[in-house]
This record gives C-alpha cells, sequence and structure tokens, in this order.
C-alpha cells in the first residue's frame, strides 16, 4: 500500500536538438525584456553566442562563474544585473553557472532560464550553495529553481568525454538515492528509474562516438530526470560524503561523485534492498554497486579518490565530518564502516554487492 506526499515544481522544459532557436520565444513568455548572459570564462564564446541570438534583449555578458558560487562572485553579478537593468538571467553551462544564477535569484527574484551543458542536474532544483570564508552553505528556496530549462544535446556535444562520463554518474547518484529517500514517491521512483536507464545506455556509446547525437539526447535526458529527482525529494549518506571531500577538501565534484557512488550503495544494499532491484534493473546489471562501479571503470573514468588529489591522512577528518549533520539514510552511520567505506573509495577496491 502507497502512502506519500508529492510536490511539482513548477518549471517549464523545452527539449530536443536545436531548441536552443527557441531561446527568443521563452525569454517572451518569461515576460523578460534584458536578459544577463552568465557563462564560466572558458564558456565565454558560448555565451556570447546566446548574447548574438538575443539580440537588443541582451543586458550583456558576466563570464565569471566558477565552482561553489564563492559569495564575492554572486555580489558582483547581482550588481552587474542590477547596473544593466536586466529583468531575467540566461545560464548556459554546468552547475557552476547555473548555481550563479541562482545566487542572483536568491536575491533578486531575477527569472532564470537555464541552458544546461552537463549533467549534474541543478536547473531541476531549488536548492542553492553559496561558499562564504572557505565554508559553503546550501539552502532552497523557490525563487531559485530556473523558470525555463532548454535542454539542447548540440551543446553539449563540446562537453569532454571525460566529464561527461563523470557528469553522468553525478546524474544517477541523485536518481539512486531518491529510490531510497525518506521523502521519496512513486512519480520520482518512476523518473529516477527511467533517467539511470537513459543515462546507462548514453554514457557507453558516448565514450565510443563523442557526438553520437541519440547517446548526447538520451544523456541530457537521463540528466533531467535525475535532476528532478533531487529537487524533489532528500538526499542520503552518498550525497552528504560527497559534499564533505567536495566542501572540506576541494575535491571535484563529479569525480567525487563518481568514485564514492558504488561504495555508497554497497553500504546501504542490505537496508534498502528494493532500491538496490531498482538500480540493478535499470543499470541492466545484477547489483547497484557494481554496475555504477562498472560503469565509470569501464568508460575510464576515476574510481579511486587518491587519484583526484585525497590525501590519505585526510581520511579520518573526512568521517568526523560526514558523521555530523547526517543525512538521512536507509542504514544508521556506523564510524568503523563509514571510515573503511572511505579507504575503500580511497584505494579504488572493487565494492561489495
Ligand atoms: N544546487 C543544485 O541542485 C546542484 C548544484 N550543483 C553544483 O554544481 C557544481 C557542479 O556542476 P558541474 O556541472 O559538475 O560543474 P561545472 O559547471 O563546473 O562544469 C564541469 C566541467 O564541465 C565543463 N563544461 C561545461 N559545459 C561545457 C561545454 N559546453 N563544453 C566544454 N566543457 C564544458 C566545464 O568547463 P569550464 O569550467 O571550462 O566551463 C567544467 O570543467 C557544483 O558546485 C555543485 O555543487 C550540482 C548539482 C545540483
Ligand atoms: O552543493 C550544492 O550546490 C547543492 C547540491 C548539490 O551539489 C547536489 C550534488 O551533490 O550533486
Amino acid at each position: 500500500m502507497k502512502n506519500f506526499v508529492y510536490n511539482g515544481q513548477p518549471s517549464r522544459v523545452v527539449f530536443g536538438a536545436g531548441s536552443l532557436q527557441y531561446l527568443g520565444r521563452e525569454i517572451e513568455a518569461l515576460g523578460a525584456n534584458k536578459a544577463l548572459v552568465l557563462s564560466t570564462p572558458e564558456q565565454r564564446a558560448s555565451a556570447e553566442m546566446i548574447a548574438d541570438l538575443l539580440g537588443s534583449r541582451a543586458a550583456g555578458v558576466f563570464d565569471r562563474a566558477v565552482m561553489h558560487v564563492p559569495i564575492e562572485t554572486a555580489r558582483e553579478a547581482r550588481e552587474i544585473a542590477r547596473k544593466l537593468g536586466a529583468d531575467c538571467a540566461v545560464a548556459i553551462g554546468g552547475g557552476s553557472t547555473t548555481g550563479l544564477g541562482k545566487a542572483i535569484a536568491l536575491d533578486s527574484g531575477l527569472p532564470i532560464l537555464a541552458i544546461p551543458t552537463t549533467y549534474a542536474g541543478s536547473e531541476m532544483t531549488p536548492i542553492y550553495g553559496i561558499t562564504e570564508a572557505g565554508i559553503k552553505k546550501t539552502g532552497k528556496d523557490a525563487r531559485v529553481l530556473p523558470r525555463t530549462v532548454i535542454y539542447d544535446p548540440e551543446l553539449s556535444l563540446s562537453l569532454p568525454v571525460g566529464m561527461s562520463i563523470t557528469s553522468g554518474i553525478n546524474a544517477i547518484a541523485h536518481a539512486a538515492e531518491g529510490l531510497y529517500a525518506v521523502d521519496g514517491n512513486p512519480i520520482m521512483d518512476l523518473m529516477a528509474k527511467e533517467g539511470m536507464a537513459a543515462l546507462g545506455r548514453a554514457l557507453p556509446a558516448i565514450k565510443k562516438v563523442a557526438n553520437d547525437m541519440t547517446a548526447r539526447s538520451d544523456a541530457l535526458y537521463g540528466a533531467w530526470l535525475c535532476g528532478t529527482v533531487l529537487g524533489n525529494v532528500g538526499m542520503a549518506l552518498h550525497h552528504k560524503l560527497c559534499h564533505t571531500l567536495g566542501g572540506s577538501f576541494n575535491l571535484p565534484h563529479a569525480e567525487t561523485h563518481t568514485i564514492v557512488l558504488p561504495h555508497a550503495l554497497a553500504y546501504n544494499a542490505a537496508a534498502a534492498p528494493e532500491a538496490m532491484l531498482a538500480i540493478a534493473g535499470a543499470l541492466n546489471a545484477k547489483s547497484a554497486a557494481q554496475a555504477v562501479f562498472g560503469l565509470a571503470k569501464d568508460n575510464g573514468a576515476p574510481v579511486a579518490l587518491r587519484d583526484i588529489g585525497m590525501k590519505e591522512s585526510d581520511l579520518d577528518k573526512a568521517c568526523d565530518i560526514a558523521m555530523q549533520n547526517q543525512y538521512p539514510n536507509p542504514r544508521p552511520l556506523e564510524r568503523a564502516a563509514i571510515r573503511q567505506l572511505l579507504q575503500d573509495a580511497f584505494e579504488g577496491a572493487r565494492p561489495g554487492s
């Protein structure tokens, strides 16, 4: 018998190869006249292309997005948006750029139109993160949920293959934890399974042929579904570990998710058997943890924290931080087992089933 609460999130999605052509129509539908276009420094050419498409509706380009949204950058972008009279922001890029858009929206209520080029999923969530004095604070606010998202797989063709694999597994992590979320519901379960299956098909195909448009489309479709799960239900141990490792040890976001997920799933396996069956089924395998580990290793992604900058001498500290302010998790957090999990992830050991 089912018992659940389901909250729909009000966002509009325009999906498909070439859908960037609808940008003008979508800005108009927002009732906006002047868009500040956001990007990282490296993706400035894409931001300028967007500004050209917008023509007189472009207020300007702000190309200083960086990972984890430093408060100083957020303040600068807010001030520029205000000075230029922008009444919306267009964020083209990954979670870092979407995050900057969210920081502007949090302060001003400006509507955000997001054009994601990674699979991180931030565009589908009301979650924001801002880093001040080296500490990243996250929160939830309906104002930061992008009002419109244009998913155009053609724009993800330039995402390097390695980043595509790790970013895709970052998306899978949202779906996997959504399946054992305390506040899960059947709609999110459907989205989680469909999203993981799409990414499970797409990532090996992208590894083989980087510009396989069917695979790029499947991956972005999967990212949308998995991001929606992240935006609707609570995350657990895996996300807590990744926030600890990213926030306190400055490890790269998608790679950290890729390495930790198999171990977090192995830790939770006995406590969430139905979720594990669903994850394994979606990835066409017998074991959820092994399936994710294989997806990473077989497609050339890192599987060991030591290979992405973690120091072994910091594992005890990471474990201590992970034990604080715990996220709800199907299996209670046991310090010795979490420390072992971190050791296994550090070494890139094959996870238990
Ligand atoms: N609030 C939320 O709900 C969520 C927030 N996040 C946050 O988002 C951040 C991570 O997002 P993620 O997308 O992984 O990271 P980034 O946005 O930093 O992008 C990751 C990498 O992808 C590259 N890239 C992006 N688009 C392109 C492109 N079109 N062509 C070539 N390279 C490209 C970037 O290159 P370059 O730097 O050169 O542009 C960067 O190296 C973290 O801060 C995380 O906390 C993530 C998920 C959900
Ligand atoms: O840290 C944030 O900005 C908010 C959420 C996430 O990063 C989700 C994730 O870990 O992928």
